[in-house]
């Protein structure tokens, strides 16, 4: 599923509202449902419970991902053990699977700090430890502003390859539209803090309603198209 709208439209509180992260002294009204809950009227404590196996996040700022002064691997192997009931041995194994999936050197950066590796590197790590958590729900917030065009189409081709294998749900925030109409099967549009639109992709596209929708897409529809190299400008070049 994929939420977009434009910068302060307030995808990110959405999707913190729905691991219960929103920042301190916002209100929050209405009801998140969650399988068999609602999220809202959960205690904090059993809405924590359901973070990492349930909900997984993918944050926009993937530098607070990790603990500065501890090493990747070490992070992730506890981590993979709080929330699964398997042996530090078989975390290992996991950890490096996800990693080399991301289209990491997973030896280098299982054994590095986070300040060995690049800012793209530790957005794949990252994301390689929400994945390996297997959750149910994982929210995707801009995770790919920091990869460049190869590994962000092999994480989001990873990401596809998990859901079709886990079942998950996958909801991707993003600006770019193209990305949205291509990876998502249900589009959904924020406007000042409201969902103004919803709609297959092709929907959204080719047969939105609202205004606001009009002037995102006529954002994509506006990037130049293909020229062809004319003999002139070969010859100029
Ligand atoms: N900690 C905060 N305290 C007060 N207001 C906030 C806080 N975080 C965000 N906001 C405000 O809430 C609104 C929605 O912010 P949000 O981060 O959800 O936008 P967004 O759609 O995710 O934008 P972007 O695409 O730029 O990440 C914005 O007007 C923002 O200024």
């Amino acid at each position: 599923m994929g939420l977009i709208g434009e910068s302060g439209s307030g995808k990110s509180l959405t999707a913190r509202a729905i691991m219960g992260l929103l920042p301190h002294g916002m209100n929050l009204n209405g009801q998140i449902l969650f399988k068999n809950d609602d999220l809202v009227s959960l205690s904090a404590e059993a809405h924590r419970q359901l973070l990492g196996n349930e909900i997984g996040m993918i944050f926009q700022d993937y530098r607070g991902s990790f603990t500065p002064f501890i090493k990747i691997g070490k992070q992730m192997v506890e981590t993979i053990c709080t929330h699964q009931k398997v042996r530090k041995k078989e975390a290992q194994s996991i950890a490096l699977q996800v990693l080399d999936k991301m289209g990491l050197e997973a030896n280098r950066v299982f054994f590095s700090y986070p300040f060995q590796l690049s800012g793209g590197q530790l957005q794949r790590a990252s994301i390689a430890m929400a994945i390996s958590l297997k959750p149910s729900l994982l929210i995707c917030d801009e995770m790919t502003t920091a990869l460049d065009v190869m590994n962000g189409e092999k994480v989001l081709h990873y990401i596809d390859e998990v859901r079709r294998e886990t079942g998950c749900a996958v909801l991707m925030i993003t600006h770019d539209l193209a990305q949205a109409y291509k990876r998502t099967d249900r589009m959904y549009v924020m406007n000042q803090g409201e969902i103004v639109e919803e709609g297959l992709p092709e929907q959204i596209r080719c047969h939105h309603q609202h205004p606001y929708t009009k002037k995102l897409c006529s954002c994509l529809l506006a990037l130049p198209g293909e020229t062809l190299i004319t003999d002139e400008r070969v010859m100029s070049g």
